[in-house]
């Protein structure tokens, strides 16, 4: 694939890795410092695990809502009190390198969100070795225009995807809407601790599973494909949160802030935050607790008035691109 230069250019850091710094840096749980990796894990599957049974316990909710005719194209709505569905919704898709992860474990935000009188949906996609990652970014976009179908009057999309899931948040800035006939209410994307281009998985273990090919990793890398094919934002009222943790791996901050880069030259409305003391998975753990910046958002309000928390970091804009040569 030909590939115009954004930026400078440079070669990509992790070229230069050996196979063993590679892997490292694409395994999320080894930087984390305040449990080993394995706990690591653990901590998080159980936190999401705890967080989802109370949440269904607790909320009014509909569950493994089928989004399409597929047998994993389910969603789940967690909705606040009152029965009105003028509301915000915040949709998240999780991660696990899409060979991991499920709904049923990811319902870390709903008590706090619906609190504030948000919708929150848990949208399940085909991991692999089921699903392609084309099939799983086809069906993110089918959720949403199920969603957008089955609640017009929404007063936002708020799409939020962690680390895989971000990669595939990411994807539908460059989904074509007019395929499907509705155009979902899209306000703002929150991206996790994202993987925005695909190259340097095909050179780790996650690849085992997913099997992608060097054709398959450029289709799928948002980062590049906003950069090959520039046009102007079709989303205007959207806004960009592309956050990542300071204990995420060196390559993994890489992701997120090249990403939010080509973002702001493509003219997109992006904010950059790197959130201190954050690992991997604490920034997403963090969403069941009201005091957490992620959390304190504000979608609740309405969008007229809806405020980041956060100011553009001009110091990110102001570091070189080191987009690489292709
Ligand atoms: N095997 C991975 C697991 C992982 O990356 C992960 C686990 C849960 C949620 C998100 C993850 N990362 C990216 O999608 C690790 O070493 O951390």
């Amino acid at each position: 694939m030909d590939v115009p230069h954004a930026g400078r250019r440079g070669e990509a850091p992790w070229k230069k890795m050996s196979k063993e710094e590679l892997e490292t840096q694409y395994s999320p749980s080894r930087w984390v410092v305040r449990l080993g990796a394995e706990e690591a894990l653990r901590t998080y599957s159980q936190i999401g695990a705890q967080a989802t049974s109370q949440a269904r316990a607790t909320r009014r909710s509909l569950l493994h809502v089928p989004y399409g005719d597929g047998q994993g194209e389910k969603l789940d709505i967690y909705l606040p009190d009152g029965v009105s569905t003028a509301l915000p919704f915040f949709v998240f898709l999780h991660g696990g390198y899409w060979q991991s992860g499920s709904k049923d474990t990811s319902a870390f935000m709903v008590d706090p969100l619906t609190a504030q009188g948000v919708a929150v949906v848990i949208v399940a996609y085909d991991i692999a070795p089921v699903g392609t990652l084309d099939l799983m970014t086809e069906q993110v976009t089918q959720s949403l225009v199920f969603l957008q179908k089955q609640y017009p009057s929404n007063k936002g999309i708020y799409l939020c995807g962690h680390s895989a899931g971000a990669h595939l948040a990411a994807m539908m800035l460059l989904a074509n809407w007019t395929k499907h006939g509705v155009s979902p209410n899209l306000r703002g994307l929150f991206l996790v601790s994202g993987v925005y281009d695909l190259e340097p998985i095909l050179h780790t273990s996650q690849n085992d599973l997913l099997l992608l090919t060097l054709e398959d990793a450029q289709r799928n890398s948002p980062q590049l494909r906003l950069q090959t094919t520039p046009k102007s934002p079709s989303v205007p009222a959207l806004h960009i949160l592309v956050v990542v943790g300071q204990h995420d791996s060196p390559e993994f901050q890489r992701h997120s802030r090249e990403f939010f880069q080509v973002l702001c030259l493509g003219g997109w409305k992006a904010t950059f935050e790197e959130l201190p003391d954050m690992d991997h998975f604490a920034i997403i753990e963090n969403l069941s607790q009201t005091h957490y910046v992620l959390t304190q958002v504000g979608l609740h309000r309405p969008p007229a008035t809806w405020q980041l928390p956060f100011a553009v970091n001009p110091q990110v804009l102001s570091e070189p691109l080191n987009l690489e040569e292709r």
